[in-house]
């Protein structure tokens, strides 16, 4: 039976409200604290500025089907998030990827096989050689605390893309390496620390697990969309969340803390704040935040993505045996897409990462033409023919714009990195960027909200039941 997720509890009256703890964020990471936390008899609010709940997880509908404009892809080894699926009643489907994938670089087009492509003998060498390094520097890396790797001085003081001029990589490997950066953090290899990239490469399993879809990060959809999951978390907690609310202000003295919004003052024991780290500064603190938290939030800016979806009255592409997947490795605003079509039948739906840079100025029908343009070169004239286009730019989010996650600059993570934890008195922070293992992912956003949770609950002497 289809879950009611229509209820969604908007509009409350938050006036002389007072609970246990106050919990900032109603996407996986703030709406899991609350659940643990109401399962434990603690008594909480979610509050969220915007209309919806799922933060970075967003439903968009293209032909008539509902399709991810933000998170999708749920991995064997998201246990967390898929656990939560399955309670929700939402189920996962494998990602399509039966036959070529396609890659066009340098205004050629070329089919292959596997995660990554065969960019001729040399540069299939080269490929290898910066692989094989970027393995060994990751063996270095403590990912439940970057900052404190060996290594992690020099590391963080260099940018990925210095460091791939560094070691003097192909402009083939740098191509590819600029797709998984922009797909990524939302930027280019300058802009981010290789200490960050490398942190988030090792807490998600490694390069091959980040990239692969058959046994790895884009392994399998979520039939029903994510946000659809968040969307039943937040039936069940009813009245407990509450939507376009930002919050402006956090005071707190020894006997407990004050949530400001717009229309009302929430008294509260603790707050949990989930906003990713550039979004905390939203958010006036009493007493001020301490340097480095401050650091963190000016620093940790957040990358962006958009994505596009073409509909078509059938997947055309796999008639020709090809996957629907494909690199775009040297052409904009198109560099990456995934076939998300729900069946052979139809429609064949294609998602498209674009690069926010040269893709969001635009207006929708230039956007549309740019993309589908890139489409023809890659699947041939019948992509000329799209029956219905979407797509949604994270970067113009009117509240905490950008994603997917922080593109952080060099010495940012030394500097700042501990402070994406540490707690200033009453308030705790979660959210995925203050994952170690998962960080950046709906899986890693579950588990801070989790262990977030059981932290707060030990702090009221509330025990926890089945810790994650
Ligand atoms: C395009 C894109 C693709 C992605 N693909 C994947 C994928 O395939 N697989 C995967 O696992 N992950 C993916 N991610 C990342 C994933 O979406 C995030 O890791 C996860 O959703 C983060 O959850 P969270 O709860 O930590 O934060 P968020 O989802 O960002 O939630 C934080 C919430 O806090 C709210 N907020 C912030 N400040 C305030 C304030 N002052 N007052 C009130 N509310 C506030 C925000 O509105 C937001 O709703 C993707 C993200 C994007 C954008």
């Amino acid at each position: 039976m289809k879950e009611n997720t229509t209820a969604q509890p908007a509009q409350r009256d938050l006036r002389d409200t007072s609970v246990d703890v106050v919990i900032v964020g109603a996407g996986f990471a703030g709406l899991s604290a609350a659940e643990r936390l109401a399962g434990l008899g603690v008594s909480v609010l979610v509050v969220d500025a915007r209309d919806r709940v799922g933060g970075r997880s967003f439903t968009g509908e293209i032909a008539g089907t509902e399709v991810d404009l933000g998170a999708t892809w749920v991995s064997e080894r998201h246990t967390a998030i898929r656990d939560l699926a399955t309670r929700m009643g939402c189920s996962l489907n494998p990602q399509f990827d039966e036959g070529s994938n396609v890659l066009w670089m340098a205004g050629q087009r070329q089919a292959y096989a596997g995660t990554m492509p065969l960019v001729g003998p040399v540069d299939v060498q080269d490929l290898g050689r910066i692989q094989i390094e970027l393995n060994r520097a990751l063996e270095t890396i403590d990912v439940d605390a970057a900052w404190n790797s060996p290594d992690a001085a020099t590391l963080d003081a260099t940018s990925f893309g210095e460091w791939l001029d560094q070691h003097q990589a192909t402009p083939s490997t740098r191509a590819l390496m600029y797709i998984i950066t922009r797909v990524q953090w939302g930027c280019g290899p300058l802009d981010v620390s290789l200490l960050h990239v490398l942190r988030y490469i090792q807490a998600v399993g490694g390069l091959d697990h980040m990239l692969a879809v058959k046994g790895g990060s884009n392994e399998y959809r979520v039939t029903e969309t994510t946000q659809e999951i968040a969307k039943r978390l937040a039936a069940r907690l009813g009245e407990s969340v509450v939507l376009d609310t930002p919050v402006r202000r956090i005071s707190q003295d020894e006997n407990g803390i004050a949530v400001h919004t717009d229309s009302a003052t929430i008294n509260a024991k603790y707050a949990i704040v989930t906003a990713a780290p550039e979004h905390r500064s939203y958010i006036e603190y009493q007493p001020a935040l301490p340097a480095k938290t401050e650091g963190l939030t000016t620093s940790f800016r957040m990358g962006a993505l958009s994505k596009a979806f073409v509909a078509y009255d059938k997947p055309f592409w796999r008639a020709e045996g090809l996957s629907g997947e494909a690199l775009l490795a040297d052409t904009v605003p198109a560099f990456v897409t995934f076939d998300v079509s729900p069946s052979d039948d139809g429609p064949g739906i294609l998602m498209v990462f674009c690069t926010a840079r040269v893709y969001d100025g635009f207006g929708p029908d230039v956007r549309r033409r740019l993309v589908i343009d890139q489409l023809v070169d890659l699947y041939g004239e019948q992509a000329n023919s799209p029956i219905d286009y979407i797509d949604h730019c994270w970067g113009t989010e009117a509240f905490a714009p950008g994603g997917p996650h922080p593109a952080a600059p060099p010495y940012a993570t030394v500097n700042y990195g501990e402070a994406l934890t540490e707690p200033h008195g009453r308030i705790h922070w979660a959210g995925t960027e203050t994952a170690g293992e998962w960080v950046g992912t709906m899986n890693g956003a579950v588990l801070t909200g989790l262990h977030t949770a059981d932290r707060i609950a030990d702090l009221l002497r509330v025990a926890p039941e089945g810790s994650a």
